[in-house]
């Protein structure tokens, strides 16, 4: 496994304009590589950041959004619409903006749709969608994500999987459904280690001064039950995008300010 890389911008608005023109870059890149891109969007303060640092950014249109397929990386299990979703914040952040093709787009289900509040039905049913788009050239039943992103929790929690709950250690299914979340809402829906680890890049979004402690623990060799985040890493790279005041626990000659 390569070991992660860590990029340190000096604040989280620099730190969105930059992942999100690196976003640009790699969907582009793999667009014209592979014929389409397929990215994990995650939620949480910074994960909006970065979509609605796109939805601005002079190089948008350079993705061709018909072949882009998005999918989540986890989802608060609530009624369509409700402004708690990740989707529905995407959604104002940057898919509303763009020319997306909806077949292509992948939300989780809400805890109104077909599987009403049966949190496991629901995450099988997303299994199941992600099984039916992978292919024979993909590395289990998941199709290849290009970029799976991930904001990373002060207790270095990813996705829905939390320190030393079951999720983190699920090593068979690639959906789960999250009871008792320590983050509310308590009801989610998140993918698991295996799933993460089955995409080509892994980029972590951290940022703020009360996500430093967890940045060096995830980023010290600490075991993935205990810290999620040490989990999450991508067959081809895993990127730690961070700003100064998340990096601040880090020593310092491992990892330069790429802005000052
Ligand atoms: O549904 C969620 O809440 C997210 O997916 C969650 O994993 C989030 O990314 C982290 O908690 C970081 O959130 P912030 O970026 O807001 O700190």
């Amino acid at each position: 496994m390569t070991p992660p890389q860590v990029v340190v911008h000096r604040d989280k608005e620099l730190m969105a304009k930059a992942a999100a023109a690196r976003l640009i870059t790699k969907v582009v890149d793999a667009q014209a590589a592979r014929g389409s891109a397929s990215v994990v969007l995650t939620g949480g303060r910074n994960g909006n950041a970065l979509l609605a640092a796109l939805a601005e950014a002079p190089a948008r249109d350079a993705v061709d959004w018909s072949r882009l397929d998005l999918w989540w990386g986890d989802e608060r299990f609530l009624p369509e619409g409700d402004p708690d979703r990740n989707y529905t914040q995407a959604r104002a952040a940057l898919l509303d903006a763009v020319p997306l093709v909806p077949a292509r787009v992948h939300p989780m289900p809400a805890s109104d749709g077909p599987f009403g509040n049966d949190v496991d039905a629901a995450a099988e049913a997303y299994a199941e969608e992600l099984a039916k788009a992978a292919g024979p050239q993909d590395h289990g039943p998941v199709p290849t994500f290009d970029v799976l992103m991930l904001g990373v929790g002060p207790d270095t929690h990813v996705a829905s999987l939390f320190p030393e709950h079951p999720g983190v250690r699920e090593t068979e299914r690639m959906v789960i459904g999250v009871r008792g979340a320590p983050k509310p809402p308590p009801t989610r829906i998140s993918l698991t280690l295996p799933a993460i680890r089955a995409a080509r890049e892994v980029w972590l979004l951290a940022a703020g001064e009360d996500k430093a402690n967890a940045v060096a623990i995830a980023l010290s060799g600490a075991g993935e039950i205990q810290a999620p985040a040490a989990g999450a890493h991508g067959r081809g790279r895993t990127l730690w995008l961070l700003d100064k005041a998340a990096a601040a626990q880090l020593p310092k000659q491992l990892y330069p300010l790429a802005s000052a």
